[in-house]
Parts: C-alpha cells; structure tokens; sequence
C-alpha cells in the first residue's frame, strides 16, 4: 500500500480505512496480532486483515460488518488525526485546479499542519514531483514526517522544521507552485518569489479573514505579482429524490360521445411520480479566501528580480 499507488491485498505495515458507514471510518495501521475495536466487535488484523482484498467485507466478532478500503488523499483528509484546522477536499480540489498541479511539478507549502493538503498534492505530482513543505512547529513536522514514511511518500517530500517567513522555503528558483496556509503570509510572499522558477508559477495563499487577504495582496503586488483574485468556494449539494405530484382534476369530460356511453370518472387522487433535486435545508460555510496569482491571466509573466 501507498497513497499513491494500489495494491490489491491488504499487508502488515499498510493504513487501511475501516468503513462502517459514510459518517463513521477509521484509518488502522495493520499490525500482525493487533486488533481493532469497532461498534460491530473486534477486527483481527492477522486473521480479518492481512491477504485480504481491498474493497472486502470484513465480519466483526459480534457478527456485524465493515468494509475495508485502499487509503486515498480524500479517505485521510476526513479521517486523519487533527493536530492543527485542515484544508478540506473541496477546497483542495480548487487549489489543485488553480495552481494546475501535475505529475512532475515542484510543490512549495507552509505550514504543513496536519498534511491533509500535503496528502492530495503528493498524489497529484508523483511519481517524479517533489513537495518542499514548512512547518515551524517541531512536533507537528516529526509527526506529519513519521506518516510520510507510513504512507510510503516520504521519497517525494522534503519537511523543514523552520518558520518560512524567515527562513523561506530551503530551495531556490525551483517551484512551478507554492501554496501558504499560515497567519500572516504577506510576510513569506518574498521567499514564495526567491523558491518559484525564474520564468514563473503560480501561488495560492489561503486565509480565513478579509484583513489578512488584503495584506497579503498588498505584498504581492509590491513584489511584481499581477492579474491577483480571490476566491471562496461553498458547495452546494443537492439531494435527488422521486417525488409525487398530484394531477390536477378538471371535472368530467364533456365532448359529446357518438357511442353515447358516459366518461369514466377521473382516478381518485391521481399523481405522478417524478425524479426531482432539491436544495440543501444548510450548508457548509465559510472555510477560507483563495487568493491567487491568477491563472487566467494568458500572457506569460515573469516575476521582476
Ligand atoms: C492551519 S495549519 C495548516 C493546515 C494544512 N494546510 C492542512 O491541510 O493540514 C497552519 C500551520 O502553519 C504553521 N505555521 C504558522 N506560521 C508558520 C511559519 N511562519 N512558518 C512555518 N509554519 C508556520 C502552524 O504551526 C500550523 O501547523
């Protein structure tokens, strides 16, 4: 197992996510002789686990059962342990979009937090891509280091335990992106310039108050970034359902029949029955401001020494 290759059976050292339903999940590192508790009874990881397929049910000892399945960026987003807030899968899938991460692309972050984005942008740019990533918080980088290598992607991260508004990014002139998610990113704005290739990149910086979106554009643009925007993502997801509606009853049919026989009476409470949306009741909120330098900007830009 890796995050971001697939194996078909489960292995002793793997995290495989148990499912009980779509609310309830746990990442299990996989251990020979280790156990599991869950509402539905035990998991034995040397009998249930180990050798079985990814996707199989897995019968608990109270006789219930889970599901065991691969791990994903998006499985561990939502089942991680929380050291710090995250980002979330939609707000990462509009970053990854943005800053057009691929297979191959050098990857510049702080702060690294919990590694849930550090997770998708490691999918997204393996297997030759590298993550410079920044985390200033000693035990917050061990820890995000240690599931690096539990994962099997530490080969394509590089951790720096530094605060990168001083210290920057430990590379130079290398970066198609860099992505900040930190207080005070107008502060790191000239080492995201000294870490981007020379002909250019793209940057995001994520923050939840306009204050510190509008310090950040200021520092951008006094260091040459231009076409910037901002963006906030809120989903809306919309339930898809069957509903009946009731026909309307207009009252006899009264057209003359030649064969003179009276109009059968209307069905009594005739409805049809339709597949319909309707909007969410509540939704998730405000997360963060995107801001960008943009990618619709079509002119090619470099980035003033
Ligand atoms: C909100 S968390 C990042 C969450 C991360 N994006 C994720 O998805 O898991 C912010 C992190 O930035 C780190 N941080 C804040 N200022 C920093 C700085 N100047 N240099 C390096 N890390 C910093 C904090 O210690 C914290 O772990």
């Amino acid at each position: 197992m890796s995050f971001v290759e697939y194996s078909e059976t489960v292995q002793e050292g793997d995290v495989a996510i148990v499912y009980l339903g779509h609310e309830s999940m746990m990442a299990v590192k996989v251990q020979k002789n280790g156990q599991t508790q869950t509402r539905y009874g035990a998991i034995r990881h040397s009998s249930d686990l180990i050798g079985k397929r990814y996707g199989s049910k897995v019968t608990c000892s109270k006789g219930g059962w889970v599901l065991v399945l691969h791990p994903t960026p998006e499985l561990w987003t939502v089942n991680l342990p929380h050291r710090t807030q995250i980002l979330y899968t939609t707000d990462i899938a509009t970053i990854t979009m943005m800053l057009e991460l691929k297979p191959g692309a050098v990857v510049c972050e702080s702060g690294t937090g919990s590694g849930s984005l550090s997770h998708a942008i490691l999918r997204t740019i393996a297997p030759t891509g590298h993550l410079h990533t920044v985390e200033f918080h000693k035990q917050r980088a061990l820890e995000v280091e240690q599931e690096f290598r539990e994962h099997r992607v530490a080969h394509l991260v590089s951790v720096r335990n530094q605060d990168v508004c001083l210290d920057g990014f430990g590379v130079a002139g290398v970066a198609d992106a860099v992505f900040l998610d930190i207080p005070n990113p107008w502060e790191a704005v000239g080492h995201a310039h000294s870490a981007m290739k020379r002909h250019g990149g793209r940057l995001c910086s994520f923050s939840p108050c306009i204050e510190q979106v509008q310090r950040t554009c200021e520092a951008l643009a006094a260091r040459g970034f231009h076409d910037l925007s901002t963006l906030e993502v809120l989903l809306r997801v919309h339930d898809v359902r069957t509903v009946g509606l009731p026909l309307p009853d207009f009252g006899p049919d009264r057209t003359p029949d030649p064969a003179q026989t009276p109009a059968p009476p209307p069905a009594p409470h005739a409805s049809l029955s339709i597949k319909t949306t309707t909007p969410p009741r509540s939704m998730a909120g405000h997360t963060g401001y995107l801001t960008f330098k943009s990618p619709f900007d079509l002119r090619c830009f470099t980035l003033e020494e």
